[in-house]
């Protein structure tokens, strides 16, 4: 497993020291859903984080995200440990979830939730801002008005990704970002992912159980299974290390080669 280098400590906004987080299921076993896991991401980079079910993976976005108290270990954004986030106040750490309407209120217009973080600045002020930040992601803003169910899965992720930037996050958390969208639209919000990072250089860590995914958006990877980080480091070392030696990320290989020879036989038939 790669060590963290004192520069890199140095100069990453996210810190992981050896988190550990213990759940005690009813009969008050313990189960260690993290297990010393230990690594640092750069700002303007990302890490995908990848494992089976139940591996941790979701346990390990929400103590980063302050959601979760760890049992042992920190977590550290820019050198302060994490804190729940507290209502009114904005966190430098945001999140995007696979299902984007889910994260949005139903009853509200897409201006009214993605103001919401906004709530410090001036009615004029958070209108214009509001409009900036829609564009930004590529959604009309005089559609500011409308609701959520007005608004393709695609188009709701692109809104989705508008309020958790609106706050300036030093951090984004991509929770299978998008698992829930059509193929076609997949690739859009990945791109739309690295542009913004690009201008915004935010730290990002991403879930996914997409290999293309992960080749697309992350610079390292990290394995978890049953709470251990088994690997970490650039994708391609990781995958040809672990191939072996870890049968998830052998499956995950397998299908997404197979989705690449669909690819190309659907590309030749066109
Ligand atoms: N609040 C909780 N109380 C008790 N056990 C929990 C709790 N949250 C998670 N766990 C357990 O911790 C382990 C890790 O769960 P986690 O949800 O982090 O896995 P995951 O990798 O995100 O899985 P999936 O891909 O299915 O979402 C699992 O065994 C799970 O049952």
């Amino acid at each position: 497993m790669r060590n963290l280098t004192d520069t890199m400590v140095e100069t990453a906004t996210i810190r992981i020291n050896s988190l550990t987080k213990d759940f005690r299921n009813r009969k008050g076993m313990v189960r260690h859903a993290l297990d010393s896991v230990e690594f640092a991401v750069k700002r303007g980079m990302t890490t995908a984080v990848i494992g089976e079910s139940g591996a941790g993976k979701s346990t390990l976005i929400r103590c980063v995200a302050g959601l979760e108290k760890p049992t042992r270990g920190s977590v550290a954004i820019n050198g302060r440990q994490v804190a729940p986030p507290r209502h009114g106040n904005t966190s430098p750490v945001q999140m995007v979830f696979q299902n984007p309407a889910d994260a949005l209120n139903p009853v509200r217009s897409v201006g009214w939730s993605i103001s919401e973080p906004l709530r410090k600045l001036r009615r004029r002020e958070r209108r214009v801002r509001v409009a900036e930040l829609m564009a930004s992601v590529g959604i009309d803003p005089a559609r500011r008005k409308d609701r959520p169910r007005a608004f393709s899965g695609g188009q709701l992720q692109r809104i989705v990704i508008a309020r958790a930037l609106a706050s300036s996050p030093e951090v984004l958390l991509c929770d299978e970002p998008t698992s829930a969208l059509d193929v076609s639209v997949q690739a859009q919000i990945v791109n739309l992912l690295l542009e913004l990072q690009e201008e915004h250089l935010f730290a990002c860590i991403v879930v996914t159980h997409d290999l293309a995914v992960a080749r697309a958006l992350a610079d390292d990877v990290i394995v978890l299974r049953h709470g251990k980080m088994l690997f970490s480091g650039p994708l391609d070392v990781v995958i040809e290390d672990s191939q072996e030696l870890d049968p998830y990320v052998r499956q995950l290989v397998r299908s997404s080669q197979q989705m690449e020879i669909k690819k190309v036989a659907r590309e030749q038939l066109a």
